[in-house]
């Protein structure tokens, strides 16, 4: 199962900024943006952005923590990862680090990072209170981690509309670039996915003090904001 995700990712990184950016029409950038605000990453900070893929999350970590930070990007997708490489050429003052790993195994020692982000990685995983684990594990005491993903709206209407977008815009447009497939693994896994208030809840497990879950995009979107006491 490992291996077919990494491959969905490996696969669809030719494509992967544009059609996050026609099929949310730009509005992923603003999630984005929110959620490394909700990291409190701060200038001169140690941070990591889990599942990076092409750079997004800790590109904008890397804005926030200066010169004087240091930002690692982790990912298993060599493919999103030369992406994201390629792109922070063009950022040569910001220390990023880009680490081919799986993060339910982080090749880091405990209590390293200030603060860390992910997006679009939970959901994905094998296995999600691990990975909650080994963010707690990584965090420095005080570290905070926002985790920003798809999320199922409590709102009947607005979950049928986000599984109409996702069968009959999402997996279309995907489908004329030849990646039906790997677009259409999009709505089974959001079904399959815990809601806020049990993501709050495998947070708690995994030794977090303090889980928030905020419903963003009307609820088609969440951040789970978490932090190591
Ligand atoms: C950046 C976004 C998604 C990243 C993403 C996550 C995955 O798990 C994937 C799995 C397999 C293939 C691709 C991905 C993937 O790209 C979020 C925005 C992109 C979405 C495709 C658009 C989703 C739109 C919402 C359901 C409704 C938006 C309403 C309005 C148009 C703003
Ligand atoms: C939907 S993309 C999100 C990329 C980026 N964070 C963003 O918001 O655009 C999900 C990413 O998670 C990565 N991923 C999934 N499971 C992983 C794992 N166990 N270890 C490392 N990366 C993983 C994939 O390779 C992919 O790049």
């Amino acid at each position: 199962m490992t291996n077919e995700i990494r491959t969905i990712f490996d696969r669809i990184a030719p494509v992967y900024d544009q059609l996050n950016n026609w099929l949310s029409l730009g509005q992923h950038h603003i999630w984005k943006e929110m959620t490394v605000k909700w990291s409190a990453a701060q200038s001169g900070n140690t941070c990591i952005d889990l599942c990076c893929g092409s750079g997004d999350l800790a590109l904008r970590l890397a804005r926030r923590v200066g010169k004087t930070g240091k930002v690692y990007g982790v990912d298993f997708s060599p493919n999103l990862l030369a992406t994201a490489q390629e792109r922070s050429q063009n950022y040569p003052q910001t220390a990023i680090a880009w680490v081919e790993a799986d993060v339910l195994n982080l090749p880091f020692e405990n209590s390293q990072f200030d603060a860390a982000t992910m997006g679009y990685g939970l959901r994905n995983v094998q296995d999600i209170p691990r990975s909650l684990q080994e963010i707690y594990r990584v965090l420095k005491p005080g570290g905070k981690a926002a985790i920003l993903d798809f999320h199922r709206p409590s709102n009947a209407q607005l979950r049928a509309f986000q599984q109409w977008y996702l069968q009959n815009c999402v997996v279309p447009m995907a489908t004329n670039l030849g990646l039906k497939e790997e677009y259409a693994y999009i709505s089974p896994s959001l079904d399959r996915f815990p809601i806020g208030s049990e993501q709050v809840e495998l947070a708690h497990q995994a030794g977090f003090s303090q889980a928030t879950h905020y419903p963003i995009a009307n609820g088609m979107m969440g951040v789970l904001v978490v932090r190591k006491s």
